[in-house]
């Protein structure tokens, strides 16, 4: 595990972008895992300011998206697809065909994650996978107990989950209470891992990935059996314990 550790948000936003704009630098068709959430949307700011600055070019780059909610479609506010056009697709010039996310209003979810999990295999795995964590150690939704050996797949997302992530919904009833989630196999798959931590409410979980076992009881765990794996985090997340 490559351990970076930097003062704000501001510098892990600018270290992370810096990374991905190198590696689409270096292989102008690379494959990127991406994740939303608030922590990385500092990260595609600069993607933008960058390609607009500089010209990177993701015409040739394929982006597969970590999850999405059921029962959202592509217009719903709050669906991954949204935010990760409204964030990132619709200001570079990548070829939106290029860019996968999980169909969270799928009639088979099952066939679904199928699909979603033999896309990447097509794909030959992704290059560089871009993560964020959730307070309980979850990484896309695999949630604590989640083996270490799935694949995508349909979660139960918990409470806790629901409940921070409702900041994203006009109320809690609006969460969904399913998601559908490359599974951890899946996101190890990456030749390349970068996790992105910041702020306080995150310092539990960064003590226990630096700190702790890896166990299936906290999923980000996993990621320190991966060779390429990066995390980086803030001062804020190193607060409090
Ligand atoms: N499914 C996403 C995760 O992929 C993300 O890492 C997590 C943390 O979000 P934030 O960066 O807003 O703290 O939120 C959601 O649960």
């Amino acid at each position: 595990m490559n351990v970076i550790q930097v003062d704000t948000y501001e510098e892990l936003s600018k270290k992370a972008a810096e990374i991905i704009i190198n590696k689409v630098k270096q292989n102008p068709s690379a494959k990127l895992g991406l994740a939303t959430g608030s922590t990385p949307v500092g990260s595609y700011k600069l993607m933008i300011e960058d390609h607009k600055r500089n010209g990177t070019s993701y015409e040739d780059i394929i982006t597969v998206n970590l999850d999405e909610y059921v029962g959202l479609n592509a217009d719903h506010p709050s669906s991954y697809r949204f935010f990760m056009d409204e964030q990132l697709f619709d200001s570079i010039n990548i070829n939106k065909k290029n860019t996968h996310v999980p169909n969270g209003t799928a009639e088979d979810l099952k066939a679904e994650c199928k699909k979603y999990e033999a896309m990447i295999d097509e794909l030959g795995g992704l290059d560089l996978q871009l993560l964020g964590i959730g307070q309980n150690g979850h990484i896309g939704f695999n949630e604590p107990g989640t083996p270490f050996n799935s694949v995508t797949h349909v979660v139960d997302l918990t409470p806790n989950t629901r409940d921070v992530n409702s900041r994203f919904f006009s109320s809690i009833e609006e969460v969904p209470t399913k998601a559908i989630t490359m599974g951890i196999a899946s996101i190890l798959k990456s030749k390349e891992i970068l996790l992105l931590i910041s702020g306080e409410a995150k310092a539990e979980a960064l003590h226990k990935l630096l700190h702790g076992n890896i166990d299936e009881s906290f999923p980000a765990s996993a990621l320190k059996n991966h060779p390429n794996f990066t995390v980086i985090f803030d001062k804020a997340a190193l607060k409090g314990v």
